[in-house]
């Protein structure tokens, strides 16, 4: 698969992952609702087969999923009621195709994203090809208590990340996440480990999540113009 030439970063490429990720969910299965425009085609599929009988709810990983699900008809739970989730189906800004660690948090919803896509059986990837790089090098998002972004600031600082506020784009000020939070988007040039990075993110006081998702994804399903390309890490 590496190597081949894809074509699509458009809707079409997101809409073919999406539409793949949705026939991979069965009767009574609780899914787990990722955020952002290539899950959101995923969820549309599910309503689609909701429409035609199938039998399951979903659990929101943002305000943004919330509606939609409620928009196409997917019924809604919460990992409260539903206790367990069986697949969860979520976007990415960038995957390391040898290792299928992840880079999340482009639309601020990293932080239940994760606790979602962790808590499930089974985590498929929906990408286009625009996501799909050798080693990770994005922003890492870092979602920080309020109180806390200069002192998390100085620690990103000394991990040799560049940290940034994000700011909205029609509003003056920051972005709020669904949990009241900051988002900062660390530069930290090419990853070399990381598992370590994430792990040293984890342990900054004020940190509440940040957007490394290392070895959570069982799959990365890459739609491209014409088809599906399908990455699998984990045994199913
Ligand atoms: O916070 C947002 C999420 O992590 C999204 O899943 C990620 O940004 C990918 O979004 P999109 O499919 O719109 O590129």
């Amino acid at each position: 698969m590496a190597g081949m030439k894809r074509t699509g970063g458009g809707e079409t490429a997101k809409r073919h992952a999406g539409e793949r990720a949705a026939e991979a969910i069965d009767d009574g299965d609780v899914v787990g609702l990722g955020t952002g425009s290539t899950a959101a085609h995923a969820i549309r599929a599910l309503g689609r087969r909701v429409d035609a009988g199938l039998d399951v709810t979903g659990v929101a990983t943002s305000f943004q999923s919330r509606e939609l699900a409620r928009e196409v008809g997917v019924p809604l739970t919460t990992l409260d009621e539903a206790g367990n989730v069986d697949i969860a189906i979520d976007g990415a800004d960038q995957f390391d195709q040898e290792t299928g660690a992840l880079i999340k948090g482009g639309g601020a919803a990293h932080a239940r994203e994760k606790v979602v896509d962790a808590s499930a059986d089974r985590f498929l990837v929906v990408a286009d090809p625009t996501k799909v790089a050798r080693g990770l090098d994005a922003s890492v998002p870092i979602e920080v208590l309020p109180a806390a972004r200069r002192p998390v600031g100085t620690e990103i600082d000394a991990l040799g990340g560049e940290p940034t506020l994000r700011r909205a784009e029609r509003k003056d000020g920051p972005v709020v996440t669904d949990n009241g939070n900051l988002v900062l988007d660390c530069a930290f040039g090419a990853l070399a480990n990381p598992g370590a990075l994430a792990a040293d993110l984890a342990s900054i006081p004020g940190v509440v999540a940040h957007g490394l998702f290392v070895d959570l994804a069982d799959a990365v399903l890459v739609g491209t113009d014409e088809d599906v390309e399908r990455y699998d890490y984990a045994a199913e």
